[in-house]
């Protein structure tokens, strides 16, 4: 679907509200598109919704309210060619210890009612490294193979689009970067890929966009270039020698503000501009003869963001 804006979205979800049988309002209203061929990171504290949101859209879960489209196909009338469109990689670790990486893979594709192909199964188990595994029983591999074996049979059926909810919970560092640059394949094979993440680090590391999800809204949907600006924020406290009881008209700045009872003048600026203005900053306090014992500087992380943003009222 082409918007008024000329992105293409690939999954739209319109007016989705989510009521559990127990009376718990787990979505209230989200508005959301997935352009094509996007990484597109999900974050939110435990029990925000993400789960809720990706099983309502994979056709596991119903909704109350709203319509979803997966490629065209909305979710709940059309589910058989939507869930066909769609790889989902969840996440508890849930195959047959017993099988073999081939049969596992291979299955699972004619799950989908997809005629067998050898050949496409070879190609995944091999960008997945994989290969050399193949007749290997799920039991004897490693946890960090196992997680392969889950993306290789989401593949199988050559979904457009990939949801991986919590890819790299319990992984090693190690191996996280080794999932990352996976991912990053998958994206340049054409599938739009959607991942839930508790490692603000990923998104940093992975996302073209970012959402916050929050007890069941999204409160924020960025470019995570846009973000990174946001994070290149720094602030500069300055310890005075003698507290202020208000900031002086002089300085009545929307970057400055007074904290710990007037003691600190805390500035925020853009670490990434030519000019910080800290300088400007300076002369201002020395001309309203305004004197301090020491200056510190901090520098606001997407963690520090996306904690402030979940902890705000809403
Ligand atoms: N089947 C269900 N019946 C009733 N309430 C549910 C059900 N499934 C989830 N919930 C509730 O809905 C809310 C959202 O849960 P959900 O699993 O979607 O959150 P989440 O963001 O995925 O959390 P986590 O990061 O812990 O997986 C939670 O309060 C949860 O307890």
């Amino acid at each position: 679907m082409v918007r008024g804006d000329g992105v293409t979205s690939i999954i739209s979800v319109q007016g989705l509200t989510k009521t559990y049988a127990s009376g718990h309002q787990a979505l209230k209203r989200i508005d959301l598109d997935i352009r094509q061929g996007e990484i597109f990171a999900l974050l939110g504290p435990n029990g925000a919704g993400k789960t809720t949101l990706i099983s309502i859209i994979c056709g596991i879960v119903n909704p109350s309210q709203g319509v979803i489209l997966a490629d065209g196909h909305d979710v709940v009338r059309d589910y058989r060619a939507a869930r066909t469109k769609i790889g989902l990689v969840p996440q508890e670790l849930h195959t047959d210890a017993f099988e073999t990486v081939w049969a596992t893979v291979s299955f699972s594709r004619g799950l989908f009612g997809k005629p067998r192909n050898d050949a496409l199964i070879e190609q995944i188990l091999r960008d997945l490294s994989l290969w050399d595994k193949k007749d290997s029983k799920i039991m004897a591999l490693s946890g960090g193979m196992k997680r392969r074996v889950m993306i290789a049979k989401a593949l199988s059926h050559e979904p457009t689009i990939l949801f991986l909810d919590e890819p790299t919970a319990g992984v090693d560092v190690e191996l996280r970067r080794d999932m990352w640059e996976m991912v990053r394949k998958l994206r340049e094979s054409g599938v739009t890929i959607i991942l839930t993440t508790h490692y603000i680090e990923e998104a940093e590391e992975m996302a073209d966009r970012i959402g916050v999800i929050n007890k069941g809204e999204i409160i924020l949907v960025e470019d995570k270039t846009v973000l990174m600006r946001k994070l290149g924020k720094k602030q500069l406290t300055v310890h005075l020698k003698a507290p202020l009881a208000a900031l002086p008209a002089a300085l009545a700045d929307a970057s400055l503000s007074l904290a710990n009872d007037g003691a600190d003048l805390v500035y925020t600026f853009d670490a990434q501009a030519d000019d910080t203005g800290i300088a400007d900053l300076l002369k201002r306090l020395s001309e309203q003869g305004i004197e301090f014992k020491d200056l510190k500087t901090d520098q606001s992380s997407l963690e520090d963001i996306f904690v402030s943003l979940v902890r705000a009222p809403q």
